[in-house]
């Protein structure tokens, strides 16, 4: 029960802070300002952003944002730091509620300006996979435990859930890993537990937040491929913020924020 009790702190904890997001305001708006309809790109989106506007406070971080996240492809957003990166991730995750304009997922065209905390936080469960520059993973269940979280909480068995996350270890290099503690793993190693964890869904849509950045330049570029290899063998699109070029050029697409706007979109020329 300790283990359980823990994961609903976790979600709780995740969930409150989307609750306690600063006022809206409504002086934020703008038009698509680009096309992501490229040659890599084209096809219909897996999320359509249009005019997502964000403030917190009184300062408004995100300024009428439009993109598209096409399906089955990776996504890499650049910028300068402050110029709303996380933010605009968390917005396309569901952690923040959109103040403005709409991010439509495709399928049952879900919109989550729409949707409310649960519902938001529901759908995230069970379509998205996230992964944060460290691990976050839970320091007193076993690796293998905290890949089959979000089965858990989402109310598979416990010895189902942790065989299908077991089968996820060897393909990224944790086989014989299952039981080790987090304290008891490299940096590396929580990197590729929390793959594990955003994939054991099968989501449609993996977001990642500086996913090497606490990581030394080889262990980072293994990770990064095993983040793209689980991107491609689960047919799911892929968000990536990052401040390295040569990882953002691994991916489909680059957008490169400025000030809270997409100032430029470009093809990755490293795929
Ligand atoms: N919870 C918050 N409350 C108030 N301001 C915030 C909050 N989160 C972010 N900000 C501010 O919003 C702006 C955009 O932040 P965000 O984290 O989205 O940028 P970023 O491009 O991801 O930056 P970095 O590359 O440094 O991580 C920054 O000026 C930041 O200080």
């Amino acid at each position: 029960m300790n283990s359980l009790n823990s994961i609903w702190q976790a979600r709780q904890g995740l969930d409150t802070a989307s609750a306690g997001a600063p006022a809206y305001s409504t002086t934020m708006g703008g038009a698509p300002a680009y096309s992501t309809t490229t040659g890599a790109t084209a096809g219909a989106p897996l999320l359509s952003v249009r005019g997502v506007g964000h403030a917190y406070g009184e300062t408004t971080v995100l300024h009428g944002v439009s993109c598209d996240i096409p399906q089955g492809r990776a996504v890499a957003l650049m910028g300068p730091s402050g110029s709303g990166k996380t933010t605009l991730l968390h917005l396309m995750a569901g952690i923040l509620a959109p103040q403005q304009g709409s991010i439509v997922l495709a399928g049952d065209q879900s919109d989550l300006a729409r949707l409310g905390i649960e519902d938001r936080a529901a759908l995230r469960r069970s379509r998205f996979g996230l992964v944060f520059q460290s691990g976050q993973l839970l320091g007193e269940l076993t690796a293998v435990e905290n890949a089959a979280l979000p089965l858990i909480v989402d109310g598979v068995a416990y010895a189902d859930a942790l065989g299908r996350a077991s089968e996820l270890f060897a393909p990224l290099g944790l086989g014989g890993l299952d039981a080790r503690r987090p304290g008891e793993l490299s940096g590396g190693q929580q990197q590729r537990v929390a793959i594990a964890r955003a994939m054991v869904t099968r989501p449609q849509l993996l977001l990642a937040d500086e996913p090497t950045g606490a990581l030394d330049r080889r262990t980072g570029e293994e990770v990064m491929t095993l983040l793209l290899q689980a991107q491609r063998s689960l047919g799911a699109s892929l968000v990536l913020v990052t401040h390295d070029p040569e990882i953002a050029q691994r991916c489909d697409l680059v957008l490169h924020l400025r000030d809270g706007r997409i100032v430029s979109a470009s093809e990755g020329v490293l795929r």
